[in-house]
């Protein structure tokens, strides 16, 4: 998919294509059309960007509990949307013992009940032991710094995401 197709997609289409590179925010691509026509995949990674940045605090950790638990009742059930299947899937979520799991899903209840929002980390850029270990370290930060680090994350998930659309490296972006 080049520039000129998204460029040429009409409202519809490009909510399609692009409403989850925010894990179930559709309503983020649909604001990102409004400024259409992109430059390159980099302009539109901004625009997503952006739209996160500007929202007030209680939208910004809406985002963040739209995501699903690491390895979390969702995969269990098998009802993760494809992209976060195939992420947690590449970081090895998907085949852990029962241990780690039990593990992970103590850590993540205890980082949920400190911060209100779900434990979210780009799944694709990590194995399994640094998602734990990142784990157990950012748990006991800042609040503030902890939404700036989370955020950081969603958008780094978004950029994976819309390198796999475009055809593009998420390294230059
Ligand atoms: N909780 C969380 O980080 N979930 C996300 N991470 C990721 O890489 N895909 C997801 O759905």
């Amino acid at each position: 998919m080049d520039m000129e197709q998204v460029n040429s997609m009409d409202f519809g289409e490009f909510v399609d294509v692009f409403g989850n590179v925010i894990e179930r925010c559709p309503l983020i691509a649909a604001a990102v059309w409004s400024q259409r026509p992109f430059s390159g995949l980099e302009d539109l990674e901004k625009h997503f960007s952006a739209f996160i940045d500007a929202l007030p605090q209680s939208g910004q950790e809406g985002i963040l509990r739209c995501h699903p638990d690491l390895a979390g009742r969702e995969l269990q059930r098998g009802t993760l949307t494809a992209e976060s299947q195939r992420e947690q899937s590449s970081a090895g979520l998907t085949s852990l013992g029962a241990e780690e799991r039990l593990q992970l899903a103590e850590l993540n209840a205890r980082y949920r009940a400190r911060f209100g929002f779900p434990f979210v980390l780009a799944a694709r850029l990590r194995d399994r032991d640094a998602v734990l270990r990142e784990l157990a370290r950012r748990l006991h930060r800042p609040p503030a710094q902890e939404l700036r680090t989370a955020l950081g994350e969603v958008k780094k998930i978004g950029r994976l995401r819309l390198a796999d659309l475009l055809g593009g490296d998420p390294a230059r972006l």
